[in-house]
């Protein structure tokens, strides 16, 4: 049996004392990856913040690796939504990626040989190794997205966390995104992606969790993202687009 990566336990999570997340379980198994879906203000990135130990849970707990969040951090990777970033930032798209080196080596050591030949590979694994010294500003919304996976990659995590990755990455980088992730679930990473993207979690996840501040299912793409359950999470006008109503 894979090892746990991510366990959620009857979490609740609040902001100014009002619940934005209600007795939420779920878990992602090392070698796994499981779509977060639900609609805006579902509260899918505070649960992807809660398991990074950003945000306090009310109750319940979120344990990662076996430890509470903020004591895996090593050992996990995170993708905000790229518009979370300033791109005005003077920073080379190379030294964005070795960035994921610095939680492996210690923030007071320099990254050596390998850390840089490591970093190299998950820029080249992104397709965008001829775009290394460019600064991180000058790139398109899709390509800074591609140069924050290379840096979630150059970390080596056993769990990794993307917030909407895929907002503004045109279908064939996303194409290339998703064999990268394909890669790093072979070598045995569990992976949790937020989208509101329904073909992408059956084409490319294991399991999905359907939320809208209280949970609506969690299991097997397939079982989960139903008409019925999506109707439920979304609501009548939402579900009907997704052909529910
Ligand atoms: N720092 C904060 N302080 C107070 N309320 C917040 C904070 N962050 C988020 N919220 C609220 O919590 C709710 C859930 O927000 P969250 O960003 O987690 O949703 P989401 O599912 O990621 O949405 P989207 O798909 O639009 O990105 C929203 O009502 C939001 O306004």
């Amino acid at each position: 049996m894979p090892d746990v990566a991510l366990r959620i336990e009857r979490v609740t999570v609040a902001y100014d004392g009002r619940p934005v997340l209600q007795d939420i379980d779920g878990q992602v198994l090392a070698g796994e990856t499981v779509a977060l879906i639900g609609p805006n203000g579902a509260g899918k990135s505070t649960l992807i913040k809660a398991a990074l130990g950003l945000v306090p849970v009310a109750s319940g707990t979120i344990t990662v690796l076996g430890r509470p969040p903020a004591d895996a951090r090593r050992d996990v990777a995170y993708v905000p939504q790229a518009d979370t970033l300033d791109p005005q930032f003077p920073i080379s798209v190379a030294q964005v990626v070795l960035m994921g080196r610095y939680r492996r080596v210690g923030w007071l050591r320099r990254p050596g040989r390998a850390d840089r030949r490591i970093a190299a590979d998950a820029l080249d694994r992104v397709g965008l190794a001829d775009r290394a010294r460019a600064r991180f500003g000058t790139l398109s919304g899709g390509q800074r997205q591609r140069v924050l996976l290379a840096r979630a990659i150059a970390q080596q995590p056993r769990l990794l966390l993307l917030d909407e990755p895929f907002n503004g990455v045109d279908a064939v980088s996303q194409d290339a995104l998703l064999d990268t992730i394909g890669g790093l679930k072979q070598q045995g990473a569990a992976v949790l992606i937020s989208t509101h993207d329904l073909s992408l979690a059956h084409l490319a996840c294991d399991c999905a969790c359907l939320l809208n501040r209280r949970m609506h299912g969690f299991g097997p793409v397939g079982e989960v993202l139903t008409a019925d359950l999506l109707l439920a999470a979304y609501g009548a006008a939402h579900g009907a687009l997704y052909g529910a109503a």
